[in-house]
């Protein structure tokens, strides 16, 4: 059929010649050296001075990234005017509870054409939305997208191998469509491999929960539990992002793909996430302020336990392994007792001829493990 088999313009012709990454974070910073190791000309708006000023001058960015090279050329600044100034593409980086804010403080610096990606992986607090709901609520009528995957910043920043998903409002509208395909070009390298979706909710509700299910193998790795527990929780863990995708509007096939169980496995299986450390040093029995010491750092799944099971709750659905998570990040349950009411409760549909919850060893296990009550 005629028109079909049309030619794609070359990807160099496609692709975003200049791209403004916000948040001079270790993600923001591993983002702004791929673009600029793909040849483009690449701004990058920092809170900090110092931070901007490594990151121009030496190619390093101490504070996110110690001792990684980065690519040079990135025009780091604080200014943020000056950092959107002409951009054809803007990747928003900051945490997820700052999407709102940062997306207003960007929109009118930049051209209505200019589309608006982020990397935070989230649900928002009171209004239930996605991070694109919310800056589609700040910027309408914009282009917005995710970039979403198995990407840990510190491997992406030293040059590893790593696939993405690019996903955009309605890539089956023409400037969505266009959008995801300009960025995946602009951002390709050999090391760096871009792949494009047009499932939107489906790929930024696995980046929302994965972090939550993270915590919990996190918190029963840390408590000396053993990779069949957690082997698991990851595939329990799987099915409650699915029910929510799908709820959604989402496809189970991005539940498969790289944003869904590809961000799963990575995040809850290394010592490299925020989400699985911190989850590890609470099941060590350290408290949350003991695990923090005044340092703030962005472990996005402690607020979206909340976040995601309110969102859950709302849409009838049951998610035992993200309640369990709640239970101890946000009323303060012990992670023994959290773990045991998990694991001894019926499973749908099934016939139990225990009460699993006097009988079954783990409940008995992760009682005398937690010591009763401390953690
Ligand atoms: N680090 C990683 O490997 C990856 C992180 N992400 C996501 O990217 C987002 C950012 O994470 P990271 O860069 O790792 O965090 P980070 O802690 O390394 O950096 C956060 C950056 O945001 C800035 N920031 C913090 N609060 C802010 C606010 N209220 N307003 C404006 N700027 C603010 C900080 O100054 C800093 O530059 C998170 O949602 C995270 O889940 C996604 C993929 C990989
Ligand atoms: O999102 C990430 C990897 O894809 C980073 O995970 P953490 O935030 O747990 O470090």
């Amino acid at each position: 059929m005629q028109g079909t088999n049309q030619a794609q313009p070359p990807a160099e012709e496609l692709a975003y010649r200049r791209i403004c990454v916000v948040g001079g974070g270790a993600w923001g910073t591993a983002l702004a050296s791929v673009a600029r190791h793909a040849g483009r000309d690449v701004s990058l708006w920092c809170r900090s001075a110092e931070v901007a000023e490594a990151i121009r001058d030496r190619a390093e960015n101490p504070r996110y990234l110690k001792g990684i090279k980065l690519a040079s050329g990135i025009k780091a600044t604080t200014d943020m005017a000056q950092a959107l100034h002409e951009a054809e593409a803007v990747l928003l980086i900051t945490p997820s509870h700052s999407i709102r804010e940062m997306t207003r403080a960007i929109a009118p610096l930049t051209s209505p054409h200019c589309p608006i990606f982020t990397g935070a992986k989230g649900i928002e607090a009171d209004s239930g939305l996605l991070m694109t709901g919310i800056m589609a609520e700040e910027a309408p009528g914009r282009v917005i997208g995710a970039i979403s995957g198995p990407t840990f910043a510190v491997e992406t920043a030293a040059d590893q191998p790593t696939a993405v998903t690019i996903a955009c409002t309605s890539r089956a509208t023409q400037p969505g469509s266009m959008a995801a395909a300009r960025l995946a070009a602009a951002l390709t390298t050999y090391s760096f491999r871009p792949y494009i979706s047009d499932d939107l909710t489906g790929v930024e509700i696995g980046g929302a929960m994965k972090n939550v299910i993270a915590i919990a193998c996190g918190m029963l790795h840390g408590a000396g539990y053993g990779e069949n527990l957690r082997a698991a929780l990851i595939t329990r863990g799987l099915s409650e992002i699915k029910e929510l995708a799908v709820t959604m509007g989402g496809s189970r096939e991005t539940v498969t793909g790289l944003s869904g169980i590809g961000d799963l496995m990575l995040t809850c299986s290394s010592p490299k996430s925020r989400n699985f450390s911190y989850g590890t040093q609470r099941g060590q029995g350290l408290s949350d302020a003991e695990v923090f010491e005044g340092r703030p750092v962005v472990v996005e799944g402690r607020t979206n336990a909340v976040t995601v099971t309110d969102l859950a709750r709302k849409k009838g659905l049951h998610m035992p392994v993200c309640e369990m998570v709640r239970s101890i990040v946000a009323d303060g349950a012990p992670i023994g007792e959290a773990f045991a009411n998990y694991w001894s409760a019926p499973i749908e549909g099934e016939p139990r001829a225990l009460d699993f919850k006097i009988a079954h060893p783990a409940t008995s296990a992760a009682h005398s493990r937690f010591g009763g009550s401390k953690t």
